[in-house]
């Protein structure tokens, strides 16, 4: 008998140098997933918010939400997000992965995929109140997306990973040094997806 706390499957490692990326294929069981994806469907205020994108305020292309503790905000690209308050599901994917990472945090960005044309353009989650080398804790539900990784200099040297149903992406180290990520549109994807990226935000 596998302990709960414990993924079902080997965690595997995504990149060989410069970060810390690792795949845990499921956290979730696929029934626990399903009423986890069905209960973040209803349960959460997704909104879709613009961005400034090259001096150009555009919609994005996906919905999003921030929960998390009252006291912070948050904000990327021209924007600033005041956090919701936890609820019960959040607070239940939350201490399945503190207690599996041996980590806390403090917020959770959320995005909303709602087919293959929502998506999430090369970033790196840098912003200076995560901290110098953050760590991200990414759940995923729904249809598989793929996550794409890069260096951020060269541009040269990929990576994917499909983001399963009760999936967890890691991201830690110097990871947002020295490589980006970005989920890209597929036509073929009429499905929704949900991420979840648990960080922690320093005041
Ligand atoms: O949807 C994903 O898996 C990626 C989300 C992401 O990169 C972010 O929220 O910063
Ligand atoms: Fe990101």
């Amino acid at each position: 008998m596998q302990s709960p706390l414990f993924p079902l499957e080997k965690p595997t490692q995504i990149i060989q140098s410069n970060g810390d990326v690792i795949y845990y294929p499921s956290i979730f069981s696929e029934e626990e997933s399903n009423e986890l994806m069905l209960s973040l469907i209803h349960n959460i205020e997704w909104k879709q918010e613009p961005i400034w994108l090259f001096g150009k305020k555009i919609m994005q292309p996906r919905l999003t939400a921030l929960y998390g503790d009252q006291d912070v905000n948050y904000g990327y690209s021209g924007i600033t997000m005041r956090p919701n308050p936890w609820n019960e599901t959040l607070i239940f994917i939350k201490s399945k992965i503190e207690n599996l990472l041996k980590s806390e945090f403090t917020h959770v960005l959320m995005n909303f995929y709602r087919d293959g044309q929502d998506s999430m353009g090369w970033h790196r989650d840098n912003e200076k109140n995560l901290g110098l080398n953050p760590i991200i804790a990414s759940v995923s539900f729904g249809t598989s997306r793929e996550f794409q990784l890069r260096r951020y200099e060269s541009k040269l040297e990929k990576k994917s990973v499909m983001l399963n149903h009760g999936s967890l992406l890691l991201m830690q180290g110097e990871t947002q040094h020295y490589w980006e990520h970005q989920i890209p549109k597929r036509k073929k994807v009429n499905d929704p997806r949900i991420n979840l990226t648990f960080r922690k935000i320093l005041g």
